[in-house]
């Protein structure tokens, strides 16, 4: 039988965490899985408590929580196992506010999803993304793994105003509130790509995402092409547009639509490079951890992750 650590962020879904799992785990006794669990003590101490459940033979790591969460699970299990074999199987249980990554997956906040996942879900290998960028303090380079969606520009905006409340808004309402407040005092920066080492181009743009998944923001399908195992970034760059046009076009990113639009640039890549001529936030599965320069590198097939059944026939087999 699978050895399951389950990593709980109590703060996650606006504080929420806590009181629901500790009512749910008389019912997670009663499944018959053999399971460990922690909570998390604070920002960033999920990856130390990954690679230890790394070290001690756990076959699957559950992170309970939101993006943050599992982008600080995915931190701990490569950083302790690199890129082997032998890596335990990530799964998510969505319990934060905007859980995008679950939207990609097509895994719900259901108990029933989540125990048929962990005793008859599918571990598939899918690419993660390598970020390399500067510290929020301009001091140091700093490295980090992401699953989900990085991006530059108007939603590192977002997520850094976002995350200093309590998104007791819900997921959807704090990320619109977020956008639109953000758009008001928001001035598109001048930014340069490299796509893949070869191709550059240069101009204002209001963002620049790069998608392995393809939700950000509480529900916005702002890469609707990515696949999370097909070796490819789906990249996404608007460029810059007045204020009204901004807000009339930003119901289009909820659909996918924003594509057809003369100024959405879109292209598939295996490295985006992103420099500026100031600071520019970046936003790294809802967090906001640095500024450009950025480099975003695709790994193929870099963790396992448990997946429902009909995960290959949703988003096709690559
Ligand atoms: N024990 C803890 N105490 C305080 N903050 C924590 C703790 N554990 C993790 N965090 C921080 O909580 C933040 C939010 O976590 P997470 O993203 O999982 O939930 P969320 O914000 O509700 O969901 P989402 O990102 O999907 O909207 C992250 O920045 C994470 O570092």
């Amino acid at each position: 039988m699978s050895k399951i650590y389950f990593i709980v962020n109590p703060c996650a879904g606006n504080g929420a965490t806590r009181r629901w799992w500790l009512s749910y785990l008389p019912v997670l006794d009663r499944t018959g899985l053999n399971f460990q669990w922690s909570f998390t003590q604070g920002p960033f101490t999920a990856p130390a408590i990954a690679a230890q459940a790394v070290d001690s033979g756990y076959d699957i790591l559950v992170a309970v929580g939101g993006d943050g969460t599992v982008h600080e699970v995915v931190n701990g299990i490569i950083r302790n196992s690199g890129f082997t074999l032998t890596t335990p199987a990530l799964a998510i249980w969505p319990r934060g506010t905007g859980c995008d990554l679950g939207r990609t997956l097509g895994i719900r906040n259901k108990k029933e999803d989540l125990i048929g996942l962990l005793s008859g879900g599918e571990a598939i290998w899918v690419d993660v993304g390598q970020a390399e960028f500067i510290s929020n303090d301009g001091e140091k380079n700093l490295s980090r793994y992401f699953l989900n969606v990085a991006e530059v520009g108007l939603g590192g905006e977002t997520a850094a105003k976002v995350n200093e409340t309590t998104k007791v808004l819900g997921g959807f309402f704090s990320f619109l509130w977020g956008s639109l407040t953000s758009i008001c005092t928001y001035r598109s920066p001048y930014l340069r790509m490299v796509i893949d080492e070869k191709h550059s181009r240069e101009g204002r743009y209001t963002l620049i995402a790069c998608g392995n998944g393809r939700f950000f923001g509480g529900g916005m399908m702002i890469c609707p092409k990515a696949k999370i195992n097909d070796g490819y970034f789906d990249i996404v760059a608007i460029e810059a547009m007045g204020k009204s046009n901004l807000i009339y076009n930003l119901p289009k990113v909820y659909s996918g639509r924003h594509l057809e639009h003369a100024k959405v640039w879109h292209a598939r890549a295996k490295s985006l490079l992103i420099q500026s001529r100031g600071r520019v936030l970046v936003n790294l599965d809802g967090e906001q951890p640095g500024i450009v320069q950025a480099k975003f590198t695709i790994i193929p097939k870099a963790i396992k992750l448990l997946v429902p059944k009909q995960f290959p026939t949703m988003f096709g087999e690559v």
